[in-house]
C-alpha cells in the first residue's frame, strides 16, 4: 500500500502521479464495521474494474479544526495504526489530507474538482451521511451532482446494531464508559492498544502512541499478546497518567525482551477505584484468586 500525504493546495505533481482507483471517502478511526463496509464495497467494485483501491482520510479529525461540537484528539485507531488495518483491508493507495483551516475552506464543486476528479477517481464510495466541503454543504446527493458524469458514486446504507448506527462515536461512549468488552461487537476485533513492552517478570510497563483512545480510569483485565504468547493481567488506568504509558501487572511471569512490539488488549472493566462502578462480566473474586 502507497500512503501519500497532502498538504493544501493539492500539488499538480500528486495529481499527475495518481491512478485510476475506486476511492472510499472518510475519517475511519476505528475502523469499524460500517467503515469495513464501506472499504470492502470499495474493494468489489475496484476488483471488477481493474481498478487501484484508494482511500481518502485526513491527518486527525476535522473537528480539531472545525471546532463544531466536540473536538476528538484521540483516536480508535492513531493514523500509524490506521495505516496497519487499512492494509489489511487490501487498500492500495492511502491519501491523507492534512486537514487544516484551508483545507475546511474548500468549497464542495472545488473539493471534487481537485481532490476526487484530480485524483483520477472512476468511482466513489461513502456511507449514507458522508459530508464534504466547507461547511459541510457537500452530501451524498451533491457529490452526484459535484461528479457532473465524471465518476459514478456509491452509497452504502447505514450499518446499525440495536437500532443504533455503528459509528466512532457510538465506539468512544462504550471505551470511555470502561465497556471495553462490548467493542468487538462494532469493531469486529477486541479494543487493543499497539505498544512496546519494558520490564520483566510480574510488572511491565507498555510505551504506545499517546494519541490512543484510553478507556476510563480503572482497574481492567487485560492480554499481552506478541505472536502466541497470550499473557493475562491487570491494568489501572490512572486519571492523571504518563501519555502514552501503562502498567500492566500480569499473573504469570512474562519474559519478552525490552522493546518487544506487543498488543494490549482491553478484556473487561473491573473496577474503578471507588469499586462503585463495577461491571466486571466475571465474579471479581473469581479474577482475585486467579491473581
Ligand atoms: C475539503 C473538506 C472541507 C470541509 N469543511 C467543513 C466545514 O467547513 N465545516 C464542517 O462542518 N464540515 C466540513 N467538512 C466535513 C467534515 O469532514 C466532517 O465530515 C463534518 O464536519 C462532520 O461530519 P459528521 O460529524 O457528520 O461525521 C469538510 C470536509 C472536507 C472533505
Ligand atoms: N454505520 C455506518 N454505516 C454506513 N456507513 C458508515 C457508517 N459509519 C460510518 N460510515 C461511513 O464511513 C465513512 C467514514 O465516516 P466517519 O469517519 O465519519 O465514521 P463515523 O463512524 O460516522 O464517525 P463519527 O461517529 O465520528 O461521526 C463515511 O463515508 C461514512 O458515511
Amino acid at each position: 500500500m502507497r500512503t501519500i500525504q497532502i498538504h493544501y493546495p493539492i500539488s499538480t505533481a500528486t495529481q499527475l502521479d495518481s491512478e485510476r482507483c475506486v476511492m472510499a471517502l472518510g475519517f475511519f478511526d476505528g475502523v469499524h464495521l460500517g467503515h469495513q463496509k464501506i472499504i470492502k464495497t470499495a474493494k468489489r467494485l475496484a476488483d471488477e474494474k481493474n481498478l487501484k483501491l484508494a482511500v481518502m482520510t485526513f491527518s486527525h479529525h476535522p473537528s480539531s479544526v472545525i471546532k463544531k461540537g466536540k473536538i476528538i484528539k484521540n483516536y480508535i485507531t492513531p493514523l500509524s495504526v490506521k495505516v496497519k488495518v487499512l492494509k489489511q483491508l487490501g487498500v492500495d493507495l492511502l491519501y491523507v489530507i492534512d486537514f487544516n483551516e484551508e483545507v475546511a475552506k474548500i468549497p464542495h464543486h472545488q473539493f471534487v474538482n481537485d481532490y476526487l476528479c484530480g485524483l483520477n477517481c472512476a468511482h466513489v464510495v461513502a456511507g449514507f451521511d458522508y459530508k464534504y466541503g466547507f461547511k459541510g454543504k457537500g452530501d451524498m446527493e451533491q457529490l452526484s451532482i459535484d461528479s457532473a458524469g465524471r465518476f459514478e458514486v456509491t452509497t452504502v446504507p447505514k450499518l446499525e446494531k440495536d437500532e443504533e448506527k455503528v459509528s466512532s462515536t457510538l465506539l468512544r461512549e462504550l471505551i470511555s464508559s470502561g465497556k471495553v468488552e462490548k467493542i468487538r461487537e462494532y469493531l469486529g476485533r477486541n479494543y487493543e492498544v499497539l505498544g512496546e513492552v519494558k520490564g520483566r517478570g510480574r510488572t511491565c510497563t507498555i510505551n504506545f502512541d499517546p494519541d490512543y483512545y484510553l478507556p476510563c480510569p480503572g482497574q481492567y483485565e487485560v492480554t499481552i499478546m506478541k505472536g502466541l504468547f497470550h499473557l493475562k493481567g491487570i491494568c489501572e488506568v490512572k486519571s492523571v497518567h504518563h501519555p502514552g504509558q501503562l502498567m500492566v501487572t500480569l499473573f504469570h511471569d512474562q519474559l519478552f525482551d525490552d522493546h518487544s512490539n506487543v498488543r494490549l488488549q482491553w478484556d473487561n472493566f473491573i473496577a474503578d477505584f471507588e469499586m462503585d462502578a463495577f461491571h466486571a462480566q466475571r465474579d471479581f473474586r473469581e479474577l482475585e484468586m486467579s491473581i
